[in-house]
């Protein structure tokens, strides 16, 4: 039996860092996904290691499950159907475990991923063997929410092979959980997030478990059915950013200057609310099309204004932003910026030689190019042998 899932990462049209802080933001999956394989040791294998191939950075991992056993023996057995905080102390064993396969200083940014990989793995899957292996087609730390699409596509593996959920599914195909179970998925990655950001809204998980694009705040989601398809150019500036600490920086911000930022977070909220509106607008003709283009790069613009208010802008975002309004194009950052990822709006009327002009422009600053449409796919899963097992009886629902 083997498990392949896939989650979208995403990009945040408008209320990156503000949707911390309550305000709503609109969010829109893409085409790029991180993939999981899982495949589960087979009952009498003697296999006894749970093993991690990351093979974005060319790491593999592996723990054998009796040394789990000693660090997790006062834990608890897993409990799937219940997602949970991961509390410091468990979060302090989880680190140990970390630090023993000794991985070189350069590779320090990916503790707090692997530290949610354990977390979510014994979480889910409890102390047995497997391995699992992680490939992206998401650049890492670049705002277009690898973080998330990692959490989401890892539960939903974890989570298809835990017999804890029902399945519908066509074997050999590719298929979609029903509500319940995107929902469980969703609320285990938001745990795995908070292990990678610390203080996460919630966004990047939920829209790359539904897909689509949505407007969310404090939690809740509402579906957008935008009635025109939008078309982005996405220029990774490759600048490593790290998106914990941007967070941190703006909640630091708004403790030092309270009212001025809850001004700034609340003009946020009312442009991704206008946001929303003009993008289920009905557009009925190229000139109904072309005014409301301009009306979502304005305010693309309003929200990168705001964006530089919290601290979050870079050079190099000011770079690609002066380089594309050079051809009237408008541009904000997407994510959490210092670096990392732009999107540019492509107007319907705007001719591909033009395209091809600003990514010709771009490129050779080092930067990295590619256009998308958003609002696509959610989570989507594939089995192919035996069936999962049974439920797991006795879940034990002790807090980890
Ligand atoms: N494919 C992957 N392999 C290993 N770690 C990953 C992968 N995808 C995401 N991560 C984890 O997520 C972190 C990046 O998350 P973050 O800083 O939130 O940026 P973003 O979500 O915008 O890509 C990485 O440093 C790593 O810990
Ligand atoms: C800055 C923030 O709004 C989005 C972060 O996205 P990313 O990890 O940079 O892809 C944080 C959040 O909403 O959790
Ligand atoms: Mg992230």
């Amino acid at each position: 039996m083997e498990v392949q899932s896939r989650a979208p990462g995403k990009v945040i049209l408008c209320g990156e860092h503000a949707v911390v802080h309550g305000s709503t933001a609109v969010a829109a999956s893409i085409n790029l996904c991180t993939n999981i394989n899982f495949r589960p040791a087979s009952a009498g294998s003697g296999d006894r290691l749970l093993e991690l191939e990351l093979k974005d950075t060319d790491i593999v991992l592996s723990w054998p499950t009796e040394r789990l056993k000693e660090v997790f023996s006062e834990i608890g057995s897993p409990a799937p159907l219940s997602p949970q905080p991961c509390s410091p102390e468990t979060l302090e064993l989880i680190y140990g475990l970390y630090e023993e396969q000794k991985l070189p200083e350069a590779k320090a940014g990916l503790a707090s991923g692997i530290s949610a990989f354990i977390y979510l793995y014994t979480s889910i899957q409890g102390l047995k063997a497997g391995r699992v292996v992680v490939s992206s087609d998401l650049p890492l730390g670049g705002g277009l929410g690898s973080s998330a699409s990692f959490c989401v596509s890892l539960c939903g593996a974890l989570l298809a092979f835990s017999g804890a959920v029902g399945l519908q599914h066509e074997q050999n195909s590719w298929f979609k959980f029903g509500k319940n179970e995107l929902e469980l998925v969703n609320k285990w990655a938001f745990e795995g997030e908070k292990i990678i950001h610390g203080k996460p809204s919630g966004i990047d998980n939920t829209v790359s478990t539904f897909g689509n694009m949505i407007m969310f705040r404090s939690g809740e989601l509402t579906q957008i059915e935008p009635n025109v398809p939008l078309r982005m150019l996405i220029t990774n500036t490759k600048v490593e950013r790290n998106t914990k600490a941007l967070v941190a920086g703006v909640s630091a911000r708004a403790s030092r200057h309270p009212h001025a930022m809850a001004s700034v977070f609340a003009a946020v909220d009312s442009i991704s609310k206008e946001l929303s509106e003009i993008l289920q607008s009905p557009a009925l003709d190229a000139l109904s099309i072309s005014a409301r283009e301009d009306k979502i790069g304005e305010l693309m613009e309003m929200n990168q204004g705001l964006l530089q208010c919290m601290g979050v802008s870079h050079a190099s975002i000011e770079d690609v932003l002066r380089t594309t309004l050079k051809y009237n194009l408008i541009s904000k950052l997407t994510g959490a910026g210092g670096g990392g990822c732009v999107l540019t709006l492509l107007p319907t009327s705007l001719s591909s030689e033009i395209v091809g002009k600003v990514m010709a422009e771009l490129e050779p600053c080092g930067f990295q190019c590619f256009t998308t449409e958003v609002g696509g796919r959610g989570l989507e899963i594939f089995l192919s042998g035996s069936p999962p097992p049974p439920l797991i009886e006795h879940f034990d629902q002790r807090p980890r």
